[in-house]
């Protein structure tokens, strides 16, 4: 899969010059634009992997364009460059959604070194890792289904690969050198995912700036992902049906029709037939998406797939930097006993810090620590942890629990509210300081919240 370009925007030619050359010299791809507006546009025309930003720029300044990022690409890493000796500049970046800031001036080596730590990276893995016989017949399932345009609804479980397939069916497909473009409906906020999904032109609403295209077009000719479909309200469901059925989208404040050429892959964690049941989700949407259904097992009906996707994340940590470790006959039997209800994703969290807390190159069954209350049936108040953050009610401990995965879980879990509460409980900026996505925020705070550790009330009584 091919690399995606870091977007430097800077008004100063010179300087964007300076900075653009010495990314391509260290063998990185670059687009560049010369303020705001030209750089929403360029990533209305392609996916980037990253952008970094100068400050002072018009007729849109690096502010209002990192606004418009943290709304419509949550996920995106943004560097402001802040003039030099202006530390409010810098504050004012990171509480705005940043990922970091690199103070003018700057040398080349600082500018590579952020770039490399934080762009996004496109899958290099080759694919999903499936060994288990189940989980080969999703997979031949994926590539037949892949070849026609019919639409795919994945079902499974929270963590069981649902985007890892979704874009394996992509790769398969004829569309695979075009756009794979992935929203998750439910970590943006529902008065912008419809600006999001079909665009906007200039005006339609207080702050949009500039017309932007939405996700349909911006998959023109390739895929869409709805990820998370169930959380879409049901006055969107109709515009979303709309949508599919005249195969056209009109942006918001728009006249023009925009035809689409666009497949559309859906994913849901819930029973849609329930939700449509109980009157959650429209019947005609859902046999619209229905087309194709493929239901991902959990990772604990899949057994054989354990030491193999263990070896992988492993690898992938490592990112080639050390040789990954292998893990012990006895490390892999503790794997294959668990339940992981939280399937591949806390697979990857054990893996990571296995790594941490492994001797040598070899992980045995005591560097496994596994989230609280994942071996027992999750009830609340079966919380392992006890984070007595200063001046917190603390969540209370069981009996027998680990000592070092109480570490980690009382660190996890001051980090969180930490960054909380810097964001004025505003979850995507809490997620942009930790360095993690919303989405792996949400199931972080999910996890907490299934042991029975519950945030302090005044985060909580945003967060509902
Ligand atoms: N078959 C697989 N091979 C390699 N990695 C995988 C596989 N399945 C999942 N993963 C990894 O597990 C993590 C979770 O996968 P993914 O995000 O696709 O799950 P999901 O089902 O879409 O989750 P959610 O429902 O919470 O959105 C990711 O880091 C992904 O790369």
């Amino acid at each position: 899969m091919s690399e995606l370009p870091i977007l430097v925007v800077e008004d100063d030619a010179d300087l964007r010059e300076a900075i653009v050359e010495t990314l391509m010299a260290h063998g990185l791809t670059v687009i560049e634009a010369a303020d705001g507006e030209t750089a929403i546009e360029a990533m209305g025309r392609q996916p980037v992997g990253m952008v970094v930003t100068d400050v002072q720029m018009a007729p849109m300044d690096g502010r209002a364009l990192l606004a418009h990022v943290r709304s419509h690409h949550p996920e995106l890493p943004v560097v402001m460059m802040t003039a030099y000796g202006t530390v409010e500049q810098a504050v004012d970046a990171m509480r705005g959604g940043a990922t970091d800031y690199l103070m003018k001036p700057f040398e080349a080596e600082g500018l590579v070194e952020m770039v490399e730590r934080h762009r996004l990276q496109p899958e290099a893995d080759g694919g999903p890792v499936a060994e288990d016989p189940a989980s080969l017949r999703v997979l031949e399932l994926a590539r037949r289904v892949a070849d026609s345009e019919a639409t795919v609804l994945l079902c499974g479980e929270s963590g069981t690969g649902k985007e890892v397939y979704a874009r394996y069916v992509h790769d398969c497909s004829p569309r695979r050198d075009q756009a794979f473009v992935a929203i998750n409906c439910a970590a943006i906020p529902e008065n912008m995912l419809e600006a999001v999904l079909f665009g906007y032109e200039k005006g339609a609403f207080t702050g949009a700036q500039a017309a932007h295209p939405g996700k349909f077009e911006q998959a023109q000719g390739g895929t869409l992902l709805l990820d998370e479909i169930s959380e879409m309200d049901l006055s969107l469901q109709a515009k979303l049906l709309r949508v599919l059925q005249e195969r056209e989208v009109e942006r918001l404040g728009g006249r023009r029709t925009i035809e689409l050429d666009v497949r559309v892959i859906a994913t849901t964690n819930r029973d849609l037939a329930a939700a449509v049941r109980e009157g959650q989700f429209r019947e005609d949407l859902y046999y619209r998406l229905n087309v194709f259904p493929v239901r991902l097992p959990p990772l604990r009906e899949r057994l054989d797939d354990i030491p193999a996707l263990a070896r992988h994340l492993l690898q992938r940590h490592c990112r080639g930097e050390r040789p990954a470790p292998a893990l012990s006959g006895t490390a892999e039997a503790r794997l294959l006993a668990h339940a992981w209800p939280g399937n591949i994703r806390e697979l990857d969290n054990v893996m990571q810090r296995a790594l941490i807390l492994a001797d040598g190159d070899t992980i045995g069954a005591e560097a496994l620590h596994f989230e609280p209350g994942a071996d027992m049936p999750v009830s609340a108040g079966s919380g392992e942890m006890s984070p007595p953050v200063s001046g917190e009610p603390a969540p209370s401990a069981a009996a027998g629990s680990n000592g070092l995965d109480d570490a980690l879980k009382q660190r996890e879990y001051r980090l969180i509210v930490d960054a909380l509460r810097s964001e004025g409980g505003s979850r995507k900026q809490a997620a942009a300081r930790l360095g993690i996505s919303p989405r792996t925020l949400r199931y972080k705070m999910a996890r907490l919240r299934e042991a029975g550790i519950e945030l302090p009330r005044d985060l909580g009584a945003k967060l509902a």
